[in-house]
């Protein structure tokens, strides 16, 4: 049987990508889980210090990467994002490197936390990690970019616990005033570390925040990764247009612990736990591409087998690759003076 065309299925918001990119988009998600699950196994070894990872947030920011023009718009993502910047580019090998803390790791020489993610080439920034503070970075870096002439949107990522920081605040306030093209991309996954989403804030969500700023909130179902798609792209094109920043909430979840130093049975039922997992957003996207005629039994037992090759070969790659060089410890955490090599004494 030929493939249904998307459109004309009872699911019209696959129209919103070509059939290419939807699968595209399916195989992403599968890689980025595929990664993550091998992170925490790596870590259980002994072979990778600490991980902090994404499982069950997949949907949000692969829609959020397809909305954006990679190597063009700016990119401020967060921990989690393993999806986010595989979708714009990052490379398996890339992020084993991070992971493993080797001399490659593009993100700092294996200097950085693990996952703090950052590509020159993909104008995907590193942070901090002191929590949301990417936010007030996002918005000078849109500043910056529009001083340059430059039509690039900004995303910044962060959980809904970084929206309860200052920063936040200075950020989005900044931002709004000067109609920076800006999406505030929260991927509200129900819970900081321990604290529930109901101890975060005394509004219903974090687009509710947005009408103090005077700027578009909207909250989008994050397991669904057309949905996510749509509002990231209106909220870039807005941004864009000149009408400022936008607040994205994508209401997700995380399936794993905080870190791999977390024990999340303390704070969590495994009632709710069993529950979100029924809202995998990977089984429920696949299930859409079959209903078009977009995917089968056959296709998915190539991808998981190409998919798991390729886990492998990233994790052999970095874990073959060579330590950073014990004398550069130093290297990037002090500016040189060019003097004596004591950057705070600066005696003529
Ligand atoms: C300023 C600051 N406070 C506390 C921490 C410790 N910490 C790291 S991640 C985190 C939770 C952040 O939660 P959220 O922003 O909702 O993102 P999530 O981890 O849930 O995706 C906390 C409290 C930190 N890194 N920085």
């Amino acid at each position: 049987m030929a493939p249904r065309s998307p459109a004309a299925t009872a699911d019209p918001d696959l129209a919103l990508l070509e059939p290419e990119k939807l699968v595209e988009a399916y195989r992403l998600m599968v890689l980025a889980r595929a990664l993550d699950e091998r992170m925490w196994i790596l870590q259980r070894q002994g072979k990778v210090p600490f991980v902090i990872t994404g499982q069950g947030q997949e949907a949000a920011q692969v829609g959020a990467a397809l909305a954006l023009r990679a190597g063009h718009d700016i990119v401020l993502p967060y921990y989690r994002d393993i999806a986010l910047v595989l979708a714009l580019g990052m490379s398996p090998r890339e992020l084993m490197l991070s992971a493993f803390a080797r001399a490659a790791d593009p993100n700092s020489g294996g200097r950085q936390m693990p996952n703090h993610f950052s590509s020159r080439r993909l104008r995907i920034l590193t942070g901090s990690s002191p929590v949301g503070t990417q936010i007030p970075h996002a918005a000078g870096a849109a500043l910056a970019s529009r001083l340059r002439g430059e039509d690039s949107v900004v995303l910044v990522s962060f959980g809904e616990g970084a929206s309860s920081e200052g920063d936040f605040h200075e950020g989005v306030n900044f931002a709004a005033i000067h109609r920076l093209p800006v999406v505030f991309f929260c991927e509200n996954n129900g819970w900081a570390i321990s604290v529930p989403s109901r101890r975060q804030m005394n509004v219903e969500g974090v687009a509710r925040r947005a009408a103090g700023y005077g700027i578009a909130g909207v909250a989008v179902d994050g397991q669904d990764l057309l949905a996510v798609y749509r509002a990231v792209a209106e909220a870039a094109e807005r941004g864009r247009g000149g009408e400022g920043p936008t607040i994205v909430e994508a209401l997700t979840y995380r399936f794993v612990p905080h870190s791999s130093d977390d024990d999340d049975r303390i704070y969590r039922s495994a009632d709710e736990m069993a529950e979100m997992r029924r809202r995998d957003p990977i089984p429920a996207f696949r299930e859409r591409l079959e209903a078009a005629g977009l995917w089968d039994e056959a296709k998915e037992e190539r991808l998981r087998q190409e998919v798991a090759a390729t886990v492998d070969d990233a994790a052999d790659h970095a874990e073959r690759s060579p330590q950073p060089d014990p004398a550069t410890v130093m290297q990037h955490v002090f500016a040189s003076s060019g003097r004596d090599g004591h950057p705070w004494r600066s005696s003529a």
